[in-house]
């Protein structure tokens, strides 16, 4: 589903890439976890690969399609979920008019469907009476499941999260990222999940660590 070919990446002002001649490829039903040190990149590709930035060498291909040719505004509204540590939920809004805008956002086929956005958030046990609060009355491990079920409500099938259980205990983090595999498995989505923590990765089906510049599969 999604490709790399011979993706590099470096920042203006360091003489070294970050990361160079990167070839992978990420299938739909599958889970991805990718490990690494601090500073290595992990969330430098993950910014490309959610098109949030322009590689500086290679390319990314989605479906056999380039992105710079599918153009990266398109390819974040409609191909692309992101799930953040820090869950980037509207603060203002209740969990219901999150998934309600997103799927507005993204022209999401059950756009304006309330029942179907009240359904997918209690499927993560986010009940009618949760779902209609503040989102910020809701603990941490709720609103990080409310930023799951976003992604669920919307059509991506592409799903990227940078330390999603980073905020989260160890009950909450067991419970996130088994919803992430029921995403991958159930929903026949691609997760791509960037951690420091191999206990999470090691649920994942595909592990990778970034290191020296390079990405090896551990498992
Ligand atoms: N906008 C930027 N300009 C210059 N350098 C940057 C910029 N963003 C990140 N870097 C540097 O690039 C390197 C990789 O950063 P990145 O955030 O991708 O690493 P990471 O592996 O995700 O780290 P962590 O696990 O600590 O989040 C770091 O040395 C960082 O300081």
């Amino acid at each position: 589903m999604l490709k790399t070919e011979g993706l590099g990446y470096w920042y203006q002002d360091k003489s070294e890439p970050l990361f160079q001649d990167i070839n992978l490829t990420f299938e739909v039903g599958q889970s991805y976890a990718i490990l690494g040190h601090s500073g290595t990149g992990k969330t430098t590709f993950l910014s490309l690969i959610a098109g949030l930035d322009k590689p500086k060498a290679g390319d990314i291909l989605l479906d056999d399609r380039l992105l710079k040719k599918i153009g990266l505004t398109t390819y974040r509204r409609h191909d692309v979920s992101i799930v953040f540590q820090a869950y980037n939920l509207f603060t203002y809004m209740s969990p219901l008019n999150n998934l309600l805008t997103a799927m507005a956002i993204t022209e999401a086929e059950h756009a304006g469907d309330k029942h179907f956005a009240l359904r997918t958030l209690n499927d993560l046990g986010i009940n009618e009476d949760l779902a209609t609060r503040n989102v910020q009355h809701l603990s941490g491990g709720q609103q990080q499941r409310v930023a799951i079920a976003r992604t669920m409500a919307c059509d991506a099938q592409l799903v990227v999260a940078d330390e999603p259980t980073g905020n989260l205990d160890e009950d909450n983090t067991k419970e996130v990222i088994a919803q992430f595999q029921k995403i991958a498995h159930d929903r026949q989505k691609c997760v791509i999940i960037v951690t420091h923590e191999p206990d999470v990765a090691a649920q994942c089906d595909h592990q990778y660590r970034l290191e020296n510049k390079q990405f090896t599969q551990l498992a």
